[in-house]
C-alpha cells in the first residue's frame, strides 16, 4: 500500500508541509511552475535551498506583493471571510477534488475559529490564515496530495512547542488557540522548545489528510523529503515526509461451510446464535436444494485462527451436520477505530474506517436507535440532527 508518513517532530505549518511533499516529487521544479500557473492572486511560489542543523532541504518562500510571510504581519492584515477565500478558490483551476479538499482545510480553520472567538462560523475573520500567502500554503498541499495520492497518510504525534506567540489577536499561548481546537483527539505534545511549531494552518492541514496518528509504520521507502521551516531552534525546523510501501493489511481468516436438509427453522437460528457466541465473526445461512430434492440450509460462518478450534466444534454441536468443509483466506481490512461525539441528544459513538485511500465514519446502531426512541425519530432523522450539529 502507498503510505505518507509525516514526522511532525518540529511541528508543522502550510509552507513546511507544502516543501516536504514537493521533495517527494521526481520533478520538483515543474510543480513550482504548475502553482505559479494557478495565478493565485499576488501570489509568486519560489522554492529554495534550505540548511538547518547540517540538512539540506526546501524552503517554500510565498511572496505576496514581493513581499515574504513575516514580512508583513502586523503591518497590514487581510480580514477575511470564509465566503472571501471560497471566492478566490472558486476561481483556482484545479480538480473538484482539490477544491473540495481546500475548502474542507479551511472548514476545520472555520469551524476552530468560531468556537475559539465564540462568534458563528459565517461571521468569523480569518486574519493570518485568510491572507493570501495561506491560501496559496493551503492550495499547494491539497495539489501535492492529489499528485502523490498516497493510499494512506500516517503522521506522527504532534510537536505544537510552547511559551507564547504573536499575532493580529495580540499574545497568546502555545499552542495558539485556534491549533488546540484543531488538534483535539490527535496526539500532541508541548515539549522543551519555546516558540509555536504547529500553526492551525499545519493542523488543520494534517487533520484533513491523515488517515492515522501513530508511530513509522514497517515501510519501505522510496523518497524522503525535508520541508524547512522559517524559525531556527537547536533542532532541525523541518516537517519531514517518507514516501514508500507498508505491506497491505491482510489478515487470515477461516470459511466453514457445511450443507444440512435435516434441521427445524429453530434449530437453525439456536445454532448461529451459538456460532456468535462462540467467537465467529459473521454466520450467514443460503437456502439451498440438496440431493434427492431436499431442500436444505448452507451455513456460512467465518472466523479467526485464535477462535477456529472452537467454533468448529460449536458447528458440529448445534448442527446435524457430518462433515465441515474449510478455505483459509486472506482478507483485505481497513483499519477501524472507535470514537465519540457529544451531541445534545447524548454521546454517539461512531466507527471511523480508514485505509486504501478511503476514510469512511459511520455511527454506531445503538445510539442511534436509542435517540430514536427518546426523540420519536426515525434512524435518518437522527442523522440529519447529529450532522447540522456538527
Ligand atoms: O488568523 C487567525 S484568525 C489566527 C487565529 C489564531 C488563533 O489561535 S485564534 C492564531 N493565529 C496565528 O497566526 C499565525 C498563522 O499561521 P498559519 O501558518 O496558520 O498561517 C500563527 O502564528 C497562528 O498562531 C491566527
Ligand atoms: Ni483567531
Amino acid at each position: 500500500m502507498k503510505t505518507l508518513y509525516l514526522n511532525c517532530s518540529m511541528g508543522a505549518a502550510g509552507d513546511m508541509l507544502t516543501a516536504a511533499l514537493l521533495e517527494l516529487l521526481p520533478d520538483p521544479d515543474s510543480f513550482v511552475s504548475k502553482l505559479n500557473a494557478l495565478a493565485i492572486p499576488e501570489v509568486h511560489f519560489e522554492k529554495e535551498k534550505s540548511i538547518k542543523c547540517g540538512i539540506t532541504g526546501t524552503h517554500m518562500k510565498v511572496t505576496v506583493h514581493g513581499q515574504e510571510e513575516g514580512e508583513m504581519h502586523h503591518h497590514h492584515h487581510h480580514h477575511s471571510h470564509l465566503q472571501d477565500i471560497e471566492h478566490i478558490v472558486s476561481h483556482l483551476d484545479v480538480s473538484d477534488g482539490i477544491w473540495k479538499d481546500i475548502l474542507a482545510v479551511y472548514q476545520e480553520i472555520a469551524q476552530a475559529e468560531s468556537k475559539v472567538h465564540g462568534v458563528p462560523v459565517t461571521d468569523i475573520h480569518f486574519h493570518e490564515v485568510g491572507t493570501m500567502d495561506a491560501i496559496a500554503d493551503v492550495t499547494a498541499v491539497c495539489m501535492l496530495m492529489a499528485e502523490i495520492a498516497p493510499d494512506q497518510v500516517i503522521v506522527s504525534p504532534v510537536h505544537v512547542g510552547s511559551g507564547q506567540v504573536h499575532c493580529a489577536h495580540g499574545i497568546l499561548p502555545v499552542p495558539a488557540p485556534a491549533t488546540a481546537y484543531i488538534l483535539k483527539g490527535i496526539p500532541i505534545y508541548g515539549g522543551q522548545i519555546d516558540g509555536e511549531l504547529c500553526t492551525p494552518t499545519g493542523a488543520a492541514l494534517l487533520k484533513h489528510f491523515a488517515t492515522k496518528f501513530g508511530d513509522m509504520p514497517i515501510m519501505n521507502v522510496t523518497s524522503i523529503g525535508y520541508g524547512m521551516g522559517t524559525k531556527d531552534f537547536e533542532a532541525a525546523n523541518c516537517v519531514r515526509a517518507f514516501l514508500g510501501e507498508t505491506e497491505d493489511q491482510t489478515e487470515q481468516i477461516y470459511e466453514l461451510h457445511c450443507n444440512v436438509d435435516d434441521m427445524t427453522g429453530e434449530e437453525i437460528g439456536f445454532a448461529t446464535e451459538a456460532l456468535f457466541e462462540a467467537g465467529a465473526v459473521e454466520v450467514f445461512t443460503i437456502p439451498v436444494q440438496m440431493k434427492k430434492n431436499r431442500p436444505g440450509t448452507l451455513f456460512c460462518v467465518l472466523c479467526t485462527q485464535e477462535k477456529h478450534d472452537v467454533v468448529v466444534r460449536t458447528l458440529f454441536q448445534y448442527t446435524t451436520t457430518i462433515g465441515i468443509r474449510e478455505k483459509k483466506c486472506d482478507r483485505y481490512v481497513l483499519d477501524r477505530t472507535i470514537e465519540s461525539i457529544n451531541t445534545a441528544y447524548g454521546q454517539v459513538h461512531y466507527k471511523h474506517s480508514s485505509g486504501y485511500g478511503i476514510q469512511r465514519d459511520k455511527y454506531e446502531y445503538e445510539d442511534l436507535v436509542h435517540i430514536a426512541r427518546k426523540q420519536g425519530w426515525s434512524l435518518m432523522e437522527v442523522i440529519q440532527k447529529i450532522n447540522t450539529e456538527k
